[in-house]
């Protein structure tokens, strides 16, 4: 379902940020993207979601090519997709409750629908009980699950979340990464980008990117 050919990514005459990048991740996936800062994981995840475009090769998600697909599209690929960037930050001048309902409105459902569902989505990350607080009042890792449920309360068939449980105690991450697993053993595609040793050790399949390229594990 997503499928990089030969993707490279120049961001200028001396960043070349991917270097011949092919990799495949099925549907129903749960893959994890390890390297050090600046090895191109963040501009992998962003290609996916048409953020940025390859210099070279080939983006295909879900049989369309990333690289080809007019801008006017952008939004019906994302609508498929949970991003769950570092840049998209909670708004703190609404509730929890809120924050999760936008995505819904801004896609047209009625308010009511949009309540229901982003209570329900709040329910699954474990903070059906914290809808009517602001997110400031939440800790690290609550925030990152309210981002969690924002980003796969319009049922998204992949989930990409960038460093979702950087800066998080221990408890904390393992909470957010349950949330993502639950999410993934109903058949949405999970591709996580994490530093977190202890969160690779447990991962099935983790993808090593250094210096823009992908490791082969000796
Ligand atoms: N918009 C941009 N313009 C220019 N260079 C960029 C841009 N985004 C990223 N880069 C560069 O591309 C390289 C890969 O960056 P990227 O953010 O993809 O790495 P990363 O593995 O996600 O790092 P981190 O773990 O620190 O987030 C780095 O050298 C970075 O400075």
């Amino acid at each position: 379902m997503i499928e990089f050919r030969n993707v490279s990514k120049q961001y200028s005459s001396d960043v070349m940020a991917l270097r011949d990048i092919s990799l495949t991740v099925e549907k129903g996936e749960l893959v994890f993207l390890a390297g050090p800062s600046g090895a191109g994981k963040s501009t992998l995840m962003k290609m996916i979601a048409a953020m940025e475009r390859p210099s070279s090769g080939q983006v295909i998600v879900n049989g369309q090519d990333i690289a080809r697909i007019k801008s006017s599209a952008v939004p019906f690929l994302r609508r498929n997709l949970g991003l769950i960037f570092q840049q998209q930050r909670l708004l703190t001048d609404r509730t929890v409750l809120a924050n999760v309902m936008l995505p819904l409105l801004v896609t047209g459902a009625s308010k009511t629908q949009a309540e229901q569902r982003a209570r329900a989505a709040l329910d699954k990350v474990g903070l059906g009980d914290r809808a009517n607080a602001q997110p400031l009042a939440l800790s690290g890792g609550e925030q990152q699950r309210v981002s969690i449920a924002r980003a796969i309360v319009n049922r998204p068939q992949v989930i990409l979340a960038d460093e979702p449980t950087a800066n998080l105690d221990r408890a904390s991450a393992n909470k957010v990464l349950e949330a993502l697993k639950a999410f993934n053993s109903v058949g949405v595609t999970c591709l996580i980008s994490s530093h977190d040793e202890v969160m690779l050790d447990a991962a099935a399949r983790v993808i090593h990117l250094n210096q823009g390229q992908v490791e082969v594990p000796a």
